[in-house]
């Protein structure tokens, strides 16, 4: 199989990548692919076999993913993906599923489409990215083994003694908005991974984000949150708003984000903006 490689991050997940390294092996004759010790090492991959690679392969989490695509923007080249996370949130939402078969068979007919990103200030961002609650447990999430179980310990102890957050837009038009929130995100795609679906109507041809605004709850109506993110029945209410733009710039008194579930320290003013078809995604 020529002009394809794979970058295969051995932190992900379970930290388990032999099994699908033996397959890829046992189905391709001498394969191009790279164990990433790090994200400049994912960099530097890519640089190196860029003119002789059509299609790169993110074998990962979204962190991973999010890692090979920001050296794909606005190129011809084309992103595939093997799902190899805890939480798996853009491949979910991009049809890649752990079935190698599939994945060789969509690398063969070379289909892609283009896909919306967007960047917080000067960082890319492919899937959910926020700040508030969820940009706080991220950082304490990153401090222990990981996991989902870990997840949900982290959030439930963060949230009772998290102390809102306060933004305020710069536009006439969203001033409205400006206030205490519990958590901010902006979505490309319905959800952060895990099913949990943070945007159920976010689209990532539209042009557009989906910028949701939770406000401070109770832990009975936290879980009902919850019930609705897994459910796909997220709606507007006195506690959540979706506004859907291509661009917005506001300020936040903190610098805690995660960018697709990685912890980010970002200076306010933040100017989220929407790079339309900036992607080649296989499909
Ligand atoms: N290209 C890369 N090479 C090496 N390490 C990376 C790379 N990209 C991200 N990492 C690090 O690897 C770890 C796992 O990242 P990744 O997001 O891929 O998996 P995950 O967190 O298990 O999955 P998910 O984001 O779907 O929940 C993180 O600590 C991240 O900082």
């Amino acid at each position: 199989m020529k002009n394809v490689a794979f970058i295969i991050n051995p932190f992900s997940a379970n930290k388990n990548y032999q099994p699908f390294l033996a397959s890829l092996q046992k189905q391709i004759e001498d394969p191009c692919f790279y164990i990433s010790e790090s994200t400049a090492g994912t960099e530097k991959f890519i640089q190196d076999n860029f003119d002789s690679t059509d299609i790169f392969v993110a074998v990962g989490g979204d962190g991973t993913i999010s890692s090979v695509a920001k050296q794909l923007i606005n190129t011809g080249k084309v992103l595939a993906i093997f799902p190899a996370g805890s939480g798996n949130g853009f491949s979910n939402e991009t049809n890649f599923t752990k079935n190698l078969d599939e994945l060789l068979i969509k690398i063969k007919a070379k289909t892609f489409r283009e896909i919306d990103t967007f960047k917080v200030n000067d960082r890319l961002s492919i899937n959910v990215s926020g700040t508030g609650f969820d940009g706080k447990v991220v950082k304490q999430f990153e401090k222990t083994s990981r996991g989902f179980k870990n997840y949900i310990k982290i959030s439930v102890a963060t949230f009772f003694n998290y102390k809102p957050i306060n933004v305020k837009f710069s536009a006439e038009e969203f001033k409205r908005h400006d206030g205490d929130y519990l958590m901010v995100n902006i979505a490309n795609t319905r959800q952060f991974g895990n099913n949990a679906y943070i945007a159920p109507h976010a689209s990532t041809v539209d042009g557009l984000v989906e910028m949701v605004l939770v406000k401070k709850f109770t832990l009975i109506q936290g879980a009902a949150f919850a019930f609705r993110m897994f459910t796909k029945t997220l709606k507007e209410n006195a506690y959540v708003t979706f506004l859907s733009v291509p661009e917005i710039t506001f300020t936040v008194d903190t610098k805690d984000w995660h960018l697709d579930g990685e912890y980010n320290e970002i200076d306010s003013p933040i100017h989220i903006k929407v790079l339309p078809k900036s992607l080649k995604i296989l499909i």
